[in-house]
This record gives C-alpha cells, structure tokens and sequence, in this order.
C-alpha cells in the first residue's frame, strides 16, 4: 500500500489496524483530515551530522542574548530535568512537578535576560535549528489540499514561529498552540503568556483551545505527530473523532524505549531524520499516490 512503511526503522505492532485506519482515511479524504503535531524533535531534527539540533529554548539559551553565567544555570536545568523527562520508569506523578519546576526555572533565567523581541528573528537565523527533511512538501501539501494543521508544543511559540516563517511554510492552514512571550511597551521580554504548557501537560492544552477544536468538528480524521508519550494527549480536544494514527519519532534512548513507543504509537520511526513517512502517509490518504 505505502512501500515506505516497509522501511526497517518503521515499527509498527499492528499492521493490518494501521492499514484498516489509513484506508478509512483516505475514503473519506482530504475535507475530513486534520494533523496534530508536536514540534521540537517531531518537524525539526534531533540531530545533523551527528550533533544535537536546538529545541525552541535551545536557540534562545545558546544565542548571544543570553549571558555565560545564565548560560551555565540553562545548562545546569537541562542536564537536570531532560533525564526525568526522558525516563520512561519513572511515575508521571513524580515527573509532573519537575517539569514545571523546570520550564518555570527557565522562563525566570530569560526574562532575567531581557530579551528584546527584534532580536528574535536574526537568533533564530543564526541557530542550528533545522526542520526535518521533507518539510517542505509536508507543509505545502496540507496547504494545498486545504488540510489544517495545529503544531502544539512545550516550546517557545514566538521562536516555533520563526523557525517556520524563514523556513518559508508558515501557510495560513498552520495553527499553533504554544507558550507565547509577553513583552512590555519597549518590546522587551517580561513574563510568558497564559498557561504555561509542558512536555506532559498537552491535554490540559488542548481542553482549553475548545475554539479551535470546535471550528474543526467536521474533520474527525486525525494524524497526529510526536516524539514524546506526552504528546500522545494533543488530539484530546477533537470532537466526534472516527479514526486517529499515531505516528511516533523515537530518536533517543531507543532500546529502553522502544517497548512504551510501539505500546503508545501506531507507527513508530526510530532515529529517521525525515519526514518521508507521515508525508507518503499523507499523500495517500489524499489520493496522490
Ligand atoms: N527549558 C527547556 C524546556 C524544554 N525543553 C525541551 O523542549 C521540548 C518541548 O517542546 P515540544 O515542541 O517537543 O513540545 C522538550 O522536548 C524539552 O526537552 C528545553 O530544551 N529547554
């Protein structure tokens, strides 16, 4: 059916359920689908050329806006907190708080830095940031064929949309739901805006953007995008849902973690740079293949 799901970095437990949701998919076509994705590891690279790529904080800790002492404690919450994230034995109960505690620690060392948002843009130009190969065809598409698409992320909303925009896919069909900067009069940074979204706090996220979910109730057909089981919660705000695929990068910790990922994932891909997968997917399910 898709001979890139033959590929072996594609796991996937149940075959014959992910061809029976795919096919219902492509049935229906493209005015019934909507794609949820995550952005940090899921659009952009985990790694190039054997090098870690940023995440939205990332490009501001590492930027020349933030000072080597602030560096340093940024540096300090990442080894920190990234292990806990990442650790699929430890409880979600115990996990919670420290991811706030995290992102709180975080957003305090950048408002302390002053950040100003006109410096945002040439810090992102200057970052390694890198969306996966296949992004452009994966953003045009769902433009083209009038498919929406909510990018959901623990991330830096004003950076996550940076990124896209000098990527040049920042297309009107691209929602995102994010943590937003708040800055004052004189354009600097000063607090983050509404509530604040983690790594395994996106159905909260979700239940609070109603509106748009509500716009979207004709389209109960949903691909949804992620690298972390976190992100498995992104599509809890869709009304009437008939069919949802989920499709799952594990790009770190792959032995330990690929027993959750293929329990959670209908597709698992492990440590693909690309997004040739989710985009044949696509174009299947919208008839061009
Ligand atoms: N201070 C922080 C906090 C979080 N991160 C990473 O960002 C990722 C969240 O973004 P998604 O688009 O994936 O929702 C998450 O994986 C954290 O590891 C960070 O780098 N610095």
């Amino acid at each position: 059916m898709i001979p890139e799901l033959n590929s072996p970095s594609v796991w996937i437990r149940d075959r014959a359920r992910v061809q029976q949701i795919i096919q219902s998919m492509r049935c229906t076509g493209p005015s019934t689908l909507q794609v949820i994705s995550d952005f940090d590891m899921t659009l952009t690279r985990f790694a190039y050329n054997g090098k870690r790529c940023p995440t939205c904080h990332n490009i501001l800790d590492n930027s020349k806006l933030i000072s080597e002492e602030c560096k340093i404690k940024l540096a300090d919450l990442l080894n920190t907190y990234y292990p806990i994230e990442t650790d699929v034995t430890q409880p979600m109960e115990e996990k919670l708080p420290l991811m706030v505690e995290w992102w709180m620690k975080a957003h305090e060392l950048l408002i302390e830095q002053k950040i100003h948002k006109d410096h945002l843009a040439i810090v992102v130009r200057e970052s390694d940031a890198r969306l996966r190969d296949g992004y452009k065809l994966f953003f045009d598409h769902l433009q083209d064929k009038g498919v929406p698409l909510l990018i959901f992320s623990a991330g830096i909303g004003d950076v996550l949309e940076e990124v896209i925009r000098q990527a040049g896919v920042f297309h009107p069909n691209v929602k995102v739901i994010s943590n937003y900067m708040d800055f004052d009069e004189t354009g600097t940074l000063r607090a983050f805006k509404g509530e604040l979204i983690h790594v395994y706090n996106k159905r909260e996220g979700a239940l609070l953007n109603t509106e748009h979910f509500q716009e979207l109730r004709t389209r109960p057909n949903v691909v949804l995008l992620g690298d972390s089981l976190g992100d498995l919660t992104m599509a809890d705000g869709v009304h009437d849902m008939e069919n949802i695929l989920k499709i799952g990068f594990l790009n770190d910790k792959v032995e330990e973690n690929k027993e959750p990922y293929l329990t959670a994932y209908d597709i698992v891909l492990e440590k693909d740079e690309t997004l040739d997968v989710p985009n044949a997917i696509l174009l299947y399910i919208t008839g061009q293949q």
